[in-house]
């Protein structure tokens, strides 16, 4: 046994400089209990003017000092991960688990297919044993253009699949990698085979975008595969029967890419969908997923991706193994959530799209109160976990017992088989989207299935690797901006407001500093309303000759400015350094969520 047989396959770090902002948050305490000092012992008196507004304005500043409270708890004690990939190839290369990989796409128009194939080839290209990789693509728009560009893609993957693992490409996504690749005109076998493999891309894209520009399947295109026939009873994309093909069937043996390697399988799924059924949107395609996924390949770990996300780097699934499967800690791990990158973030990020700040700061700091949330894309699930199971101290995933499994039926009998379980009545008076699968019912299903696992004693990694796990597309204009971000709060705060809130369902299940820091989220519709208060309230008082502030003089004065100039230059360290050092522009650093700090501020200088 060699000697590293013992060491874990991952370690933790604590942030450095926590003391720092652990001194910096109980200087911004000391000031607030000032405040409140000030605003009980100078109420005006009842018929002064300005005795309603007083107080609404005390009420405001409790609330921003607790939500202020609820941040800094989150940010107080951040963690870092780091993963031994070495270690885990060398324990465990032969026995590595199968992955299912899920793809979500709901709409041909909004989501082009050419962007869609180029996630669904990244996540094929990944640095792992092909004959242990599924790929499912749920197709909610139910599109057969959508079904045309996989059909390419499936033919594309038997080039593109040995090409990148070849050269080592990084990303795997041909349209990312072909976008800032330079070409190798140095070495000339490589610079032929890459100019084939190019033009070949650019060919296959250009047919996909002629095909879906033209909103129909030519009749030419549509006798290469009998599964377009399925689209003859397609009525509208509301109202449809089951669509699934397995392209690639992982088992056949000649499902082979050009260098005689296997291929991953993969899988259009187009669930059923009837205009009197609820869909649930993506929480129903993920569920009709994974039950499809566990009738024909059934992985142990589900990774899942947005279509609009591709994978960046090719050894994601590798790390997200090293958590899994360490012997130690592994057990309790019940999902892996990589951050949220975006690609076409714009140069001074305005709506701060790029959610640095969260991705990486409150993140981290989640997973030090107990483990991040889940967010929907880049995630890597245990299967059990996502399917309802409980976790318990005896708990050990049998990780042979999965890859020891194999299907008897042909491809044509298992699509037949595994259709019924994307049908619209399956569901019928079961726990699907309330205690097996992805939750129905909220608009931020992921969030709320995160924090329904957690509470099932499972435990969360965060790991955010210096090469990006994904990439993906941000909103970029106000409006896409307001839409998501009213989502967001909207189904946040729902959260909060029901039976799911994470003081109930999370009491004695999660440590009460998790529990607090999922309210981070949730707190920030209703904290919309006490800003709108301060910022409109005190003008309309000034109008009329009213002061809500302390006029300052004598030790007071001396104290409060001195208090502000420390403030603010800490607030310029800690506020725009971390915005700043999470990447942003100090233009897009007024758009965090630093309220108390800022009203603070506004105290001082009045
Ligand atoms: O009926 C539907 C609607 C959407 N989707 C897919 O769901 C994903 C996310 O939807 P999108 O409209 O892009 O929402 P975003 O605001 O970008 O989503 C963010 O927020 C969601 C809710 O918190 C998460 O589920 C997402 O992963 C996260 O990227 C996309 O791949 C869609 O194709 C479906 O599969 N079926
Ligand atoms: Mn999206």
């Amino acid at each position: 046994m060699a000697k590293d047989d013992n060491l874990p396959l991952f370690e933790t770090k604590l942030a450095k400089g926590r003391i720092l902002f652990q001194f910096y948050s109980l200087l911004i305490f000391v000031g607030t209990c000032f405040i409140f000092a000030y605003r009980l012992s100078h109420i005006p008196a009842k018929g002064e003017p300005g005795r309603w507004a007083w107080i609404g304005l005390f009420f405001s500043e409790l609330w921003f000092c607790f939500y202020w409270f609820v941040t800094t708890v989150v940010r107080w004690n951040p963690i870092y991960r780091n993963t031994f990939k070495d270690r885990l190839s060398h324990r465990y290369e032969k026995a590595l688990p199968g992955i299912d990989i899920f793809v979500c796409t709901a709409d041909p128009v909004i989501e082009p297919p050419v962007m869609v194939i180029n996630t669904v080839l990244s996540v094929m290209a990944y640095d792992y044993p092909p004959e242990k990789l599924s790929v499912y693509l749920s197709d909610d728009g139910g599109s057969d253009l959508t079904f045309y560009a996989m059909l390419e893609a499936s033919r594309f993957s038997k080039i593109w699949l040995p090409f990148c693992k070849k050269f080592k490409l990084e990303p795997r996504s041909p349209e990312a990698y072909f976008r800032t690749a330079v070409e190798p005109l140095g070495e000339p076998v490589l610079a032929k085979e890459w100019s084939t493999v190019k033009m070949l891309y650019e060919d296959m894209k250009k047919r996909i975008e002629n095909t879906t520009k033209l909103g129909q399947i030519s009749e030419e295109i549509s006798k290469e595969h009998k599964g377009f026939n399925e689209w003859i009873l397609v009525a509208s994309r509301h109202d449809h029967q089951t669509i699934l093909q397995i392209l690639i069937d992982g088992r056949d043996s000649e499902a082979m890419d050009i260098q005689g390697q296997p291929l991953p399988t993969l899988v259009y799924l187009a669930r059923e969908k009837r205009t009197q059924y609820h869909h649930h949107f993506k929480a129903g395609a993920m569920n009709a997923l994974i039950r499809v996924s566990s009738g024909i390949s059934n992985s142990p770990i589900i990774l899942n991706v947005d279509c609009d996300m591709y994978s960046n780097n090719s050894k994601s699934v590798r790390d997200g193994l090293c958590f899994f499967m360490d012997e130690e800690k592994g057990n309790k791990v019940g999902f892996v959530q990589f951050p949220q990158a975006f690609e076409n973030i714009t140069k001074n990020d305005v709506y701060s799209s790029s959610l640095n700040v969260t991705m990486q700061m409150e993140m981290p700091g989640f997973d030090g109160n107990g483990g991040p949330c889940y967010i929907g894309t880049g995630c890597l699930h245990r299967r059990e976990a996502l399917s309802g199971k409980k976790y318990n101290k005896n708990f050990m995933e049998d990780w042979k017992r999965w890859s020891n499994r194999s299907v008897e039926e042909s491809t044509r009998v298992l699509e037949e088989t595994s259709k019924v379980l994307a049908s619209c009545n399956y569901e019928e008076n079961t726990q699907w989207g309330k205690e097996i699968g992805v939750k129905y019912d909220s608009a931020v299903e992921d969030v709320l299935t995160g924090l329904a696992i957690q509470c099932r004693g499972w435990r969360s990694i965060y790991f955010s690797p210096e090469r990006k796990g994904f990439l993906g597309v941000a909103p970029t204009t106000l409006l896409q901006s307001l839409v998501q971000h009213r989502r967001w709060s909207d189904g946040d705060f729902q959260i909060f407001a029901s039976r799911h809130c994470p003081f109930v369902l999370g009491y004695k299940n999660i440590p009460l500093k998790l529990q607090l820091s999922y309210c981070i989220y949730p707190l920030w519709a209703p904290t919309s309303l006490t800003t709108l208060y301060y910022v409109i309230v005190p003008s309309l008082c000034l109008l009329k000759g009213i002061s809500l502030f302390p006029q300052i003089h004598g030790f007071l004065h001396l104290y409060l400015s001195s208090f502000s100039t420390v403030h603010i230059a800490l607030e310029n360290v800690f506020g725009l350094g971390a915005h700043s050092r999470a990447g942003g522009m100090i233009k897009g650093c007024g758009y965090t969520e630093e309220q108390l700090p800022t009203f603070l501020a506004c105290w001082t200088i009045s």
